[in-house]
């Protein structure tokens, strides 16, 4: 067995986070301990953001992010915000530059609690998505489900945030549409050669727009960070909207802000629900006694 791991459960508007302290080891989370702890229904979570030592020294952290399904993920906007609570508790700093398997990335904590983070620049080059074959302008690219001649959803907008992306826009309710059935369809459809984070989009106001998303290698969740910056983006870029704009996830609000450097700025809460330690090899965990901080160490 290996020797336990701290960890923090938070979560970003819903969107059900662990942030665990791989700070110091060697070792790293693997993915039979992750499919372990989303199959405990206290533990149960979306994104583990693994807190390493930095790689870099121009970073605080490396930063590793695993799906529920023990897949890894390149970025994951709503856990930035949970990493960023907990160190910032645990060090009083209140800016931090991290390091993921997509790049660089900075964020902030602001005064009332709220956090920001530099989600970096959009790609939209099919190849970047990636796509598995030429698409000029993914702006709107061809691919539907349901009847071929009353498609249910069609010609999605598809961006990288870092992660792959499409985005179903829809005028309708969201919540009208079997976003679990045609999730797992869409998400693993051959156009897309490492999957995709599937969403529906309904642009309400030239600032604001309506969205679900069925996460890449997570499923149905209640927020998706980067979705709601790969959703505003493609917006602003096919005229829906201006360039900053509030995205209603199911576990609330979220404020995209595509900036004239061309970075995609998300800000929004974090929130911490208890904390506790597990091993990386197996996920066996449990509870802190005592629930004194809301660190993550
Ligand atoms: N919940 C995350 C996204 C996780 C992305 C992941 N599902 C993938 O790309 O594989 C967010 O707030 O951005």
């Amino acid at each position: 067995m290996a020797e336990r791991a701290q960890f923090a459960k938070m979560n970003g508007l819903g969107n059900e986070i662990i942030v665990a302290d791989m700070r110091g080891r060697v070792d790293h989370i693997l993915p039979a301990a992750a499919i372990a702890l989303d199959h405990d229904s206290a533990t149960k979570f979306d994104q583990i953001m693994a807190i390493h030592a930095p790689r870099r020294p121009d970073t605080e952290a490396f930063i590793e992010i695993i799906n529920s399904d023990g897949t890894q993920a390149q970025t994951c906007g709503n856990g930035m915000r949970c990493v960023v609570q907990a160190l910032a508790s645990e060090t009083g700093k209140r800016e931090f530059t991290f390091e993921t398997i997509a790049g660089i990335l900075t964020a902030h904590e602001h005064p009332d609690g709220l956090i920001s983070v530099d989600m970096g620049k959009p790609r939209f080059d099919w190849q970047e998505i990636p796509l598995a074959e030429p698409f000029h302008d993914t702006r709107q690219i061809e691919l539907q489900i349901g009847p071929i001649d009353a498609p249910v959803l069609h010609s999605p907008s598809v961006a990288s945030m870092g992660n792959p992306h499409a985005i179903f826009w829809v005028d309708q309710d969201v919540w009208t549409y079997d976003l679990e059935r045609f999730g797992p369809l869409l998400e693993n459809h051959p156009i897309f050669p490492e999957r995709a984070n599937i969403s529906i989009a309904h642009v309400t106001s030239r600032n604001a727009i309506t969205l679900r998303t069925w996460e890449r290698g997570a499923g149905l969740t209640r927020a998706c960070g980067s979705a709601a910056c790969a959703s505003a983006v493609s917006a602003a870029r096919t005229g829906r909207t201006e360039r900053t704009v509030t995205v209603t996830v199911p576990g609330g609000p979220l404020v995209i802000e595509w900036l004239e450097n061309d970075h995609v700025l998300m800000t929004g809460p974090a929130e911490w629900e208890f904390s506790g330690s597990f091993d990386p090899a197996t996920g066996a965990w449990q509870r802190d006694e005592s629930q004194p901080s809301q660190g993550v160490a």
